[in-house]
């Protein structure tokens, strides 16, 4: 007998983050050896208020021989806010950039998407071949590109962070994600491990990408207010940003 999959959350989400949800779970399944990664079972899926808004919370998490983990999470507050949150965390033996993305929509529109390929090699500079795999892809002109705050220096120069006003942006937007993850799921198949010393370096810059990704204080508010402060941190350094031992 077989069980029908619980609908995700993103069939009651905006459009593009259920497109952009199944392009990331594609990519994945197509180019890389994917096993389970538990999270602990409360955050699995969760439920909160945030001023009487309920806020919903779906997580998935994947891990392959060059990654630990591979997180994607969908929220919802209420009809306020529709979040695509996903982060993939290589191994430390490996010489791989952290794989980001980030999309706020509200009230229908897309006020935050942004994607990244960041370094966290000793001098965050992306490897090689990502830089020439990435400035071979043409240039896009969003038109509202916006300023990433203080805590955003760990983003590559092939960041894209905007605002989406139209379809074709949010296209835009969708594809060049798209060719960020397959840049990066080919890079990490064909990639080798590392001699320990070169880990060790990995393994700061990683601290140093949660470390900053913990000062968004957007995200906290977000999480405070539908679980209480004490949950949020909590939240935010074990499950989105957990930094590694
Ligand atoms: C790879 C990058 C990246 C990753 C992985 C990441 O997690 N955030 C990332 C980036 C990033 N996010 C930002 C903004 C916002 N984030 C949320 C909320 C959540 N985002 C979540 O993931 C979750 C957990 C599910 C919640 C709850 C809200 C509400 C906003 C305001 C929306 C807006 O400004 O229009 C900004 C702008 C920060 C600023 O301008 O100060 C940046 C740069």
């Amino acid at each position: 007998m077989t069980t029908t999959p619980l609908p995700s959350l993103r069939e009651q989400q905006h459009p593009l983050i259920r497109k952009l949800a199944d392009c990331i779970e594609a990519v994945w399944h197509k180019h890389l050896d994917l096993s389970p990664y538990h999270l602990p079972n409360e955050f699995g899926y969760v439920e909160g208020r945030l001023e009487g808004e309920k806020l919903t919370i779906e997580n998935q998490c994947y891990q392959t021989p060059q990654f630990r983990k591979m997180h994607l999470e969908l929220a919802k507050v209420g009809n306020m806010l529709d979040i695509l949150h996903c982060v993939m965390f290589p191994r430390p033996e490996y010489e791989l950039p952290m794989f980001g993305c980030d999309l706020v929509g509200a009230r229908g529109q897309i006020s935050a998407a942004i994607a990244d390929l960041s370094p966290v090699n000793s001098q965050y500079t992306l490897p090689k071949s990502y830089t020439s795999a990435l400035a071979a892809l043409p240039q896009l002109n969003f038109s509202h590109p916006r300023e990433l705050p203080e805590w955003g220096d760990i983003f590559s120069d092939f960041c894209v962070f905007v605002r989406l006003s139209s379809p074709e942006e949010e296209n835009l937007f969708l594809s060049r994600t798209r060719e960020f993850l397959e840049i990066h799921c080919m890079q990490a198949r064909a990639s080798q491990p590392l001699p320990s010393e070169q880990a060790i370096l990995s393994l700061a810059g990683q601290r140093n990408y949660c470390t900053k990704q913990q000062q968004n204080d957007k995200t906290r508010r977000v999480l405070e207010k539908a679980f209480g402060s004490d949950w949020a941190e909590q939240y935010m350094t074990t499950v989105l940003f957990d930094i590694p031992s």
